[in-house]
């Protein structure tokens, strides 16, 4: 995750990137976007934002070397990790975000906690993408629909491109066609004033092949199974956060 938030503010420009991590090839393979890498946890402390891009369980650990100053920002982005934990082994002010992987293409979907979001944490959101500012209660349900959600996302395209297969279409041209159609449906929900509904209705000639497709879809547990894996991927992280109640 840390390397696609590198890659997104590197390709959005106006930021001195320092990539920190302990694996020498985590570090080369970020080489190329990045104005400075380091093995050492110390050089963040001469950073204004510093995000703390380790999985759950590491970042105790990685907080005790940290050392930050007061007049630095900790961005946090592990899920279940609560910032309040983070909050009493730093100086620096602490914002909880759950970003997603479209950080490198500049299509990240982010929530940040109210508590502890600056400007200037509210600006490199905005440059890799788009967020909604939330109280931190809702962060689990956060990391199942925006953190996790590009994987389900993945899978429901792959299922279109499969049809698109089925039908005789080579899987290069049924991806194109399904990743696309997908990409230009959710730039329609975005910019679009109609519900959802609505725009569904505008597909739909009367007649037409559209309308035969979305009761086959209406007849099935499709919508429930996308909000089973979102439930499933919710509690999740509220498991993992409670590893961190007596901590
Ligand atoms: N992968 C995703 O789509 C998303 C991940 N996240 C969160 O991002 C965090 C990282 O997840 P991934 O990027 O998937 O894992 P990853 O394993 O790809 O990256 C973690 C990096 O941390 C480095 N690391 C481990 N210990 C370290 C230490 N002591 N000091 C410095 N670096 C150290 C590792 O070498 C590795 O490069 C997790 O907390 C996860 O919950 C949040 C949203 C989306
Ligand atoms: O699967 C995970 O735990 C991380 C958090 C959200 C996306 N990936």
């Amino acid at each position: 995750m840390g390397s696609a938030l590198l890659r997104g503010l590197a390709r959005a420009g106006g930021y001195h990137l320092t990539a920190i991590d302990l694996d020498p090839e985590a570090l080369d393979a970020i080489e190329d976007a990045v104005d400075e890498t380091s093995e050492d946890v110390a050089a963040a402390r001469e950073a204004d934002i510093v995000v703390l891009a380790v999985k759950p369980d590491v970042a105790p650990a990685v907080l005790d070397e940290l050392d930050l100053r007061g007049g630095q920002q900790l961005v946090t982005l592990a899920a279940g990790l609560p910032r309040g934990f983070v909050d009493e082994r730093t100086d620096a002010s602490v914002v909880r975000i759950m970003p997603n992987l479209a950080a490198e293409t500049g299509n990240m979907a982010a929530a940040a906690t109210n508590a502890g979001l600056t400007d200037e944490v509210r600006e490199m959101l905005d440059a890799v993408g788009e967020f909604v500012e939330v109280d931190e209660s809702l962060m689990h349900v956060s990391t199942a629909v925006n953190g996790s959600g590009p994987a389900f996302a993945f899978y429901l395209i792959d299922a279109m491109k499969q049809g698109g297969i089925d039908g005789g279409l080579d899987p290069e041209q049924a991806e194109t066609l399904a990743a696309q159609t997908f990409k230009g449906a959710a730039e329609t929900v975005l910019r679009d004033d109609r519900s959802v509904d609505e725009l569904i209705d505008a597909v739909c000639s009367p007649n037409g092949t559209t309308i035969e497709g979305m009761d086959v879809l209406w007849d099935s547990d499709a919508d429930e199974a996308v909000e089973d894996a979102v439930a499933a991927a919710e509690r999740r992280s509220r498991e993992l956060a409670e590893a961190f109640d007596d901590a």
